[in-house]
């Protein structure tokens, strides 16, 4: 093509020992009846166990790269690798059997119950009814529902959040190392989706699947993503992590496209864990021999339910709010401004207080980070 020589295709490097699970090669796709590309010359490498979310204003062939990955459309040009494997011409029917693939909605089949919908794949593989039974119970455990109540049920009978759990089991139901997401959240309202989000990225530390996601939500992008490929119309302008597409986009296509407020969104990157929190005791006896220390009142299990002493404020005017160790900056400052309070108590798992963290402290976070950079 005559028109990349200025185009930025970065091929990622693969951590060690990581080889790359999915590669499009010079990919192209001109829909009949049409002259210009929706897809043209895309190359792109996506790791083994990397989630690369595929973003870029409406129309500018997301789906249409998602759907080359599993031959739903059939590229007009170029090579898909899959595992290091030409799957350009295989049987597409048998390819997508090997790739997860989950949509808006979940699209799951409402007159199946939701344990035969999870078992579409596994049944079209010939796995015996016990095993595609027991695989169905596994996966509702993974997403977070209980198999009792919902394997019997239908579609239509659980919340939108809820079918789309089932539609990410269902993906996950042959173990297939691909998975293709394609705007799983997008029809969710935004604390569920923030939610569904947590949820998917814990199940994916226990599959370590490799998943192309496309997304319309920048936000979503940098939270999810491992890498990030900013399309334009047919074309791939920068494939990088999000930190590099929010610090140092590759031309004006991409900063127009992350725009404004890439500072804020750099805080989902920074995680709580890697903070330097100040202390907090929750023993008041302990804390009496030690100034300068905020100390909680903890309910029977240990939780931190109330200010007792803040260094230099006013405890009984100040709310508690706690967020989890295991979230981001980004989580905290939303804790913090919901509960109109000026600090946060980070919690372990248990909801044990790990340490606090101060409004006053986040400038001072990010410019630490901004000097690594
Ligand atoms: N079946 C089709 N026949 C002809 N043109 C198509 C077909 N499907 C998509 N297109 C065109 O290809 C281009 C890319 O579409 P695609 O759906 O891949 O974009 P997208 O980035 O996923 O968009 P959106 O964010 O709006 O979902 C668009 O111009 C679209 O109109």
């Amino acid at each position: 093509m005559s028109d990349t020589a200025d185009q930025t295709v970065v091929v990622p490097e693969s951590g060690a020992g990581r080889s790359d699970m999915i590669v499009l090669e010079g990919v192209e796709k001109i829909y009949p009846g049409s002259t210009q590309p929706a897809v043209s010359q895309l190359d792109l490498a996506i790791a083994q166990g990397d989630i690369v979310m595929l973003i870029g204003p409406s129309g500018c062939g997301k789906t249409t790269t998602l759907k080359m990955i599993n031959r739903l459309i059939e590229p007009t040009a170029g090579r898909i690798l899959l595992d290091g494997k030409d799957v350009t011409h295989v049987n597409g029917d048998q390819l997508r059997r090997q790739i997860g693939y989950v949509i808006q909605q979940g699209g799951l089949f409402p007159h199946f119950s939701i344990a035969d919908n999870i078992g579409v794949v596994p049944k079209m593989l010939g796995w015996d009814k016990q095993r595609i039974k027991e695989r169905a119970d596994e996966l509702l455990h993974l997403v977070g529902l209980e198999p009792s109540t919902f394997r019997d049920r239908y579609p239509r009978q659980l919340s939108g959040g809820q079918q789309q759990r089932i539609g990410v089991a269902r993906a996950l139901a042959a173990d297939p190392p691909v998975m293709l997401m394609d705007e799983p959240f997008g029809a969710i309202d935004p604390i569920t989706r923030d939610r569904l989000q947590d949820e998917f990225l814990e199940i994916q530390r226990t599959v370590g699947k490799t998943i192309a996601f496309v997304t319309h939500d920048l936000q979503e992008a940098v939270k999810l993503g491992d890498k990030i490929a900013v399309f334009a119309t047919g074309r791939l302008e920068q494939y990088a992590d999000p930190d590099t597409i929010l610090t140092r986009p590759a031309n004006d296509f991409v900063s127009d496209f992350v725009g404004g407020g890439a500072a804020v969104r750099r805080l989902s990157l920074v995680e709580l864990a890697h903070l330097e929190l100040h202390p907090i005791e929750t023993d008041e006896k302990a804390a009496d021999s030690r100034n300068g220390v905020a100390v909680a009142e903890v309910d029977g299990s240990g939780k931190p339910v109330s200010w007792r002493h803040l260094p230099g404020a006013d405890a009984a005017g100040t709310p508690l709010v706690t967020v989890p160790i295991s979230g981001s900056v980004y989580d905290a400052v939303d804790v913090m401004l919901d509960g109109s309070a000026s600090l946060v108590a980070v919690v372990d798992d248990e909801g044990r207080a790990q340490g606090v963290l101060h409004w006053n402290d986040l400038v001072g976070g990010l410019r630490t980070r901004k000097g690594d950079a």
